[in-house]
């Protein structure tokens, strides 16, 4: 029975399996595989997976699938998380540049250990149902509440999730409230996990730049209290589009082991 080698990490409860892929040995295509790893009752227990690969141009190139087994777009807490596992394996030290499906991404490990990670720049903004559209490296539906602890995350969420409006690829849908002038608490439902997860890199970065943009703070500094902790989102907005966005927020390394790979998977 083949075994694969994983390292597990969290950034703020958004939790990954990591695979060094330098070798080119996981079978990228196996959604089986990966939904296997990541299920929670009867494999290791993620909501995605990640792999670490050799870049001839970048200190590594990172791959994402979600929970559900396939491959997605940015991960922002994963993102985060690979930095800190790139660090474990000696491919980094305390800053790099690395590829992913949304493109170049810079990041620095500070000495309190916390992630600071450059996400895509955002142009464009929609009003959508009773909130907003914007694409931070993955598609995100803000919208503001009064209530976020009382919310019906997994029932309301899963709606917009669904909604024509956002057909084909659905959307990840955020539900904000304003606790002080540039912080916000936030609940995410996740497209291809199908549920909320204690959080959202993509969605804090989302929502920062979306408060900005509704004129809710002029500040460029946004801190964004999620079910697992606190992530902060710098960005300048030069008049048109917001730029130099960072994602910032602690990435820890939970366990390791070897995954007994089944025979159906
Ligand atoms: N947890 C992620 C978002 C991962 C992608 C998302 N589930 C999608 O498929 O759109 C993050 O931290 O950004």
């Amino acid at each position: 029975m083949q075994t694969i080698p994983f390292k597990k990490y969290q950034g703020t409860g958004n939790d990954f399996v990591m695979i060094d892929n330098r070798t080119d040995f996981f079978p990228k295509n196996n959604v089986q595989l990966v939904a296997a790893m990541c299920d929670r009752k009867k494999g290791i227990g993620a909501d995605g997976l990640l792999l670490l690969e050799n870049d001839v141009e970048h200190d590594f190139r990172m791959v994402y699938y979600n929970a559900d087994g396939k491959e997605s777009t940015m991960c922002g807490n994963g993102g985060r998380c690979i930095v800190a596992f790139a660090k474990e394996l000696g491919v980094i030290q305390h800053e790099c540049r690395f590829i992913a499906i949304d493109g170049l991404h810079q990041a620095e490990i500070f000495p309190d250990g916390r992630i600071s990670l450059q996400m895509t720049d955002v142009n464009h903004i929609k009003s959508m149902l009773n909130g907003v559209f914007l694409d931070t490296g993955s598609p995100h539906h803000v919208e503001w509440i009064t209530d976020v602890e009382a919310m019906n995350v997994f029932e309301q969420g899963k709606k917009i999730r669904n909604h024509d409006c956002y057909a084909p690829g659905g959307t990840n849908v955020n539900f904000v409230e304003t606790l002080a002038d540039g912080e916000y608490l936030v609940r995410t439902f996740e497209r291809g996990v199908e549920d909320e997860t204690l959080s959202c890199g993509t969605g804090a970065t989302a929502v920062a730049i979306a408060a900005h943009h509704l004129g809710k703070t002029q500040s460029e500094k946004i801190k964004i209290k999620v079910m697992g902790g606190t992530l902060e989102v710098y960005f300048q907005y030069d008049g048109t589009g917001y730029k130099n966005v960072y994602l910032t927020g602690p990435a820890e390394k939970s366990f390791e082991g070897n995954y007994q790979v089944k025979s159906c998977s």
